[in-house]
């Protein structure tokens, strides 16, 4: 009898706050595509946030730890975090590749991140490493043209219309984000101060 390969989701982000939005994405994933595990990966230096002001990677991956710590089936991998230099998804997939031969990756990204996705380093290559999966974001209309139909599914998630902007400026403003992010992401952004600085937009 044929083993089944583990099914690994992988959630890849910059997580300038992590919120319920990627955590609904995830577990929806997980439950339609039948995951064992899903890898949330906090992005380096994000590749196309180049000119933002983006939270220092240890603070962004500690909010994800915690965030993500009640799921059994969710854990977080500091690939990207440790690798120096721009953060590239096609190394991200071959690491966690190397670290779980023989599993089926499925790269779990919102629309407008999927749309572009032509355009980030070696796309050709990235659709042998993985399956696609791109959740619907309120806001955006997925088009998915010029992508490999058979590589890319599009998974319809409950409508969150949270973003990590969104949850910066309400922090610089004085406004709650309660019930936005976990309890003890909002217990962490106040203990580091976080997001009370210029806007970063
Ligand atoms: N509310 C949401 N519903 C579904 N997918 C989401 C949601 N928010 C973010 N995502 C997806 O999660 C992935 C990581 O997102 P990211 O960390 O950039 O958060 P963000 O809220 O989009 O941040 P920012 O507002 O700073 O751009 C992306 O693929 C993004 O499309
Ligand atoms: O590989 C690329 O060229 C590339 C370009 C833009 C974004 N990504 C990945 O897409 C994911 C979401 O990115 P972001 O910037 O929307 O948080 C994250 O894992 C990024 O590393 C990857």
């Amino acid at each position: 009898m044929t083993q089944r390969r583990p099914r690994i989701g992988v959630m890849g982000g910059t997580f300038d706050p992590v919120h319920h939005g990627h955590l609904v994405a995830a577990s929806e994933a997980a439950a339609q595509f039948d995951l064992d595990e899903v890898i949330f990966v906090p992005t380096g230096q994000p590749s196309f946030k180049q000119h933002q002001d983006v939270s220092p990677a240890e603070h962004r991956y500690l909010m994800t730890v915690i965030a993500t710590a009640s799921n059994p089936r969710f854990t977080v991998s500091r690939v990207d975090v440790d690798r120096a230099g721009t953060t590239y998804t096609v190394d991200t997939l071959r690491d966690l590749l190397a670290s779980r031969p023989g599993s089926d990756l499925f790269f779990i990204s919102g629309a407008d991140a999927i749309e572009q996705i032509l355009r980030w380093k070696d796309a050709d290559h990235l659709f042998t490493m993985a399956q696609f999966v791109a959740v619907t974001r309120p806001g955006h209309v997925l088009s998915v043209a010029g992508l490999p139909p058979d590589r890319v599914s599009v998974l319809e998630v409950p409508a969150l219309a949270i973003s990590s902007t969104d949850i910066r400026a309400r922090v610089r403003a004085g406004h709650p984000v309660w019930y936005l992010v976990p309890d003890g992401v909002v217990q962490y952004i106040a203990k580091h101060g976080l997001y009370r600085g210029p806007d970063d937009e």
